[in-house]
């Protein structure tokens, strides 16, 4: 994809914790970093717990110290910037929770403007339009006037999105924006990123643990693994070379790049021919790897299940050796089978 252009790029970042005089060397966490944040992009930054996904985003905001290398900020070095300019440039999200009360969500997303006005300046007509559209655009008008301590994961979420919508930066940066939500609030909040990047020209950066909507809805990934090495590229491209998969590698789980899907057992049981309805096989290969066997999509082993639809409803065709039997559902289907494997 074509973007228009740089807004953060690093070369040879070093990331980390200095030396304290106590203890003799800096902690180094991820080291080479030679990433780009393009205007117009929505990055997710993935790795395993640890990898350094925070000190990453905070070293990039200027928050913390690098250890070595280069950071380039619109260009420019940006340590050269102060933080007041770094604020005008790049609004953060992140994973600290809301603590101070009294203050209606009109009030905190306000405080994006803080940059430009002080933090006890009066907003002009034009911080006001911009606090409108940052509301609008996250779509939070209805509890505007609502104290920030009595919103839910999700609202508060979105309201700290609408904060740094406010901020009016070329890039903003989030920390597990995700976490804490249910599965339709961390869809809706990564549409909304996803929306904002493409619609504002915004360059996006989170850091997740969501790692299949990661794969759905990154332009690009930036995977950093337990060595401390970042590695870039488009999702699919990670996938197909084997790069995300090594990233997450586990003795209990493997991800299988046809589904695009992590499978949490090793099959131990017989091979299993798969075929039928597309939907049904689906979720009867799920069933079936849980189950521990080995799910095949060609022909050539004793087992065969076909799955027949007609509408809404399912039947499955369970072909043992010599036996036939019709199952009326998934879980009939799996007694069937434990009698012969
Ligand atoms: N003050 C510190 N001094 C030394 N090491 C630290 C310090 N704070 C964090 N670390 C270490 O830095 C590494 C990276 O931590 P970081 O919080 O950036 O990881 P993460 O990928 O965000 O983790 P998670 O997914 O669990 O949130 C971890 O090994 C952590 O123990």
């Amino acid at each position: 994809m074509e973007f228009e252009k740089q807004i953060i790029s690093t070369e040879e970042l070093s990331i980390g914790f200095p030396a304290r005089r106590t203890m003799g060397t800096p902690t180094v966490v991820a080291s080479d970093i030679d990433v780009v944040l393009n205007s117009g992009e929505i990055v997710c930054l993935l790795g395993p717990n640890g990898s350094g996904k925070s000190t990453l985003i905070r070293t990039l905001t200027g928050l913390h110290r690098p250890l070595g290398g280069l950071i380039e900020l619109e260009d420019q070095k940006l340590q050269a910037f102060s933080a007041k300019q770094i604020a005008k440039k790049v609004s953060t999200v992140l994973t600290d929770r809301l603590t101070i009360g009294n203050l209606s969500v009109y009030e905190l997303v306000s405080f994006g403007r803080s940059p430009y006005t002080g933090w006890f300046g009066s907003l002009s007509k034009q911080d006001e339009e911009i606090v409108d559209w940052a509301i609008q655009s996250t779509g939070i008008e209805q509890f505007v006037n609502r104290d920030v301590l009595r919103l839910s994961d999700g609202e508060r979420q979105k309201v700290m999105i609408a904060r740094a919508l406010a901020q009016n930066t070329s890039a903003i940066m989030l920390d597990e924006p995700t976490a804490h939500l249910d599965l339709p609030n961390r869809v809706e909040i990564i549409r909304l990123l996803r929306e904002l990047a493409h619609d504002t020209q915004k360059g996006i950066l989170l850091s997740t643990h969501e790692l299949d909507l990661a794969l759905k809805a990154a332009d690009t990934l930036w995977l950093i693994d337990m060595n401390g090495n970042v590695i870039t590229g488009t999702p699919e491209d990670l996938v197909l070379d084997g790069t995300f998969e090594s990233v997450f590698e586990r003795d209990s789980f493997e991800f299988d790049r046809s589904t695009g899907s992590f499978k949490l057992l090793h099959p131990q049981k017989a091979p299993i021919y798969l075929h039928g309805d597309a939907v049904g096989q689906f979720w009867t290969r799920r069933a079936l790897e849980r189950s521990g066997y080995q799910v095949k999509e060609s022909n050539g082993t004793d087992i065969q299940v076909e799955v027949k639809r007609t509408g809404n409803d399912f039947e499955w065709r369970l072909h043992c050796c010599e036996d036939h039997f019709e199952c009326n559902s998934i879980e009939v289907m799996l007694e069937q089978l434990k009698k012969y494997c």
